[in-house]
């Protein structure tokens, strides 16, 4: 078997989102056969991805049917440059909103504890100035130590649930919010960035301010993004809000992963009738609307509050809404990879003369 015939054999595997075959995509980088051995390098995007871990599955079983015991490594497709903004931060996912209150910090903790409890490195950095609560819903107390590392003062953020968490609340205090504007927030977050010593992360999930001032500026200029997560209540002022929101992303060349729809339906314990508070669908319709992925709804669901209260999210409970939040870390992870497998196949096409016929994830 030469890595060719391979290559021929694992053609027959179509990637679920691009529309081509795991090797005309790209997806497929070197292949070597040796001592019945069949080592692959496949260009998966983002760890702990359910449709990539099926994908890296179906691989394994065709290499196993071709005799060979497969061995299989994956380097993703990145932006370029990322590694020397962020060294050791694999994907950035920035969880943003047009208004405040509709849960962007609820969803930022739940899915870094998602994430984590999926067997990725997580971290989540809270950039929210004006309500850094993401701490709080993780159950962190403890501020980060200073230490010393390589000659140079870092901080060290403490971790909770598998999350490493640091937060401008706790870097700054809640003193000066003069920081907050302009150039100047822009020099205080770069600072901060520079200075968090995170142990090498599969995701950081970064917390947004609500709205399109200047420290989400700064988070898109500064920190090489990999995808936004834009949450919004159903209701039309919210998904209004959250409409131009969406624009400085584009302005920014941010991708937007997709749209979460929170407190959509609120289920009575009492009478088990669904009430839908804050209307429905203005998500979904919102996503339609910008051609973006809509990743579903989550229930307006008192033991969602409860677990931010306490400090435990609920994703690591029990419960259909739990169940609701597994499965959303679960598709943010899909959306990287299916974006960085998408960069690889335009890559791919575009060093080979071909057309892409892939679509926005
Ligand atoms: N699906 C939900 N069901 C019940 N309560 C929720 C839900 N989502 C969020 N909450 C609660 O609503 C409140 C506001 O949520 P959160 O702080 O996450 O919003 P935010 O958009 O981050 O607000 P901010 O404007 O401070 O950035 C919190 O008390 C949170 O526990």
């Amino acid at each position: 078997m030469t890595p060719d015939d391979l290559r021929d054999r694992l053609s027959s595997i179509d990637d679920p989102d691009l529309g081509d075959d795991v090797v005309s995509s790209g997806l497929v980088r070197e292949v070597t056969v040796g001592d019945g051995t069949a080592s692959i390098n496949l260009a998966l995007g983002a760890v702990h991805s359910p449709t990539e871990n099926a994908l890296a599955e179906e691989v394994r079983s065709v290499v196993r049917e071709a005799g060979l015991d497969p061995d299989l490594s994956a380097t993703p497709e990145r932006k370029p440059g990322a590694e020397q903004v962020l060294p050791g931060v694999d994907a950035v996912v920035a969880v943003a909103s047009g208004k405040g209150g509709v849960g962007k910090s609820t969803v930022a903790s739940n899915l870094a504890a998602g994430l984590a409890d999926r067997g990725a490195s997580v971290g989540l950095f809270d950039a929210d100035v004006y309500g850094p609560n993401a701490p709080q819903m993780l159950g962190v107390e403890a501020a980060p130590e200073i230490e010393d590392i390589d000659g140079e003062k870092r901080l060290v953020p403490p971790e909770s649930h598998g999350v490493e968490v640091a937060s401008v609340g706790s870097l700054v205090g809640d003193d000066d919010p003069v920081i907050w504007r302009g150039p100047m927030a822009h020099s205080a977050l770069t600072d901060l960035f520079d200075d968090v010593a995170w142990t090498g992360l599969d995701y950081l999930v970064v917390d947004l301010p609500p709205g399109t001032g200047d420290v989400q500026m700064s988070v898109l200029q500064t920190l090489p993004v990999t995808g936004a997560l834009v949450v919004t209540t159903p209701q039309a002022v919210a998904t209004d809000d959250t409409r131009r929101s969406m624009r400085a992303f584009g302005e920014f060349d941010t991708p937007v992963l997709g749209v979460v729809e929170n407190m959509r339906t609120f289920v009575c314990p009492d009478c088990e009738s669904a009430h839908d508070v804050f209307g429905a669908g203005g998500g979904e319709e919102l996503a339609d609307e910008t051609g973006l992925p809509y990743l579903g709804a989550l229930p307006l669901d008192p033991a969602v509050r409860e677990g931010g209260d306490d400090g435990t999210p609920l994703v690591l409970g029990e419960g259909e809404t739990a169940e609701t939040f597994r499965s959303l870390a679960g598709r943010v992870a899909d959306k990287v990879g299916l974006l960085r497998r998408h960069r690889r196949m335009k890559n791919v096409a575009g060093s080979e003369g071909v057309v892409s016929s892939a679509t926005h994830p």
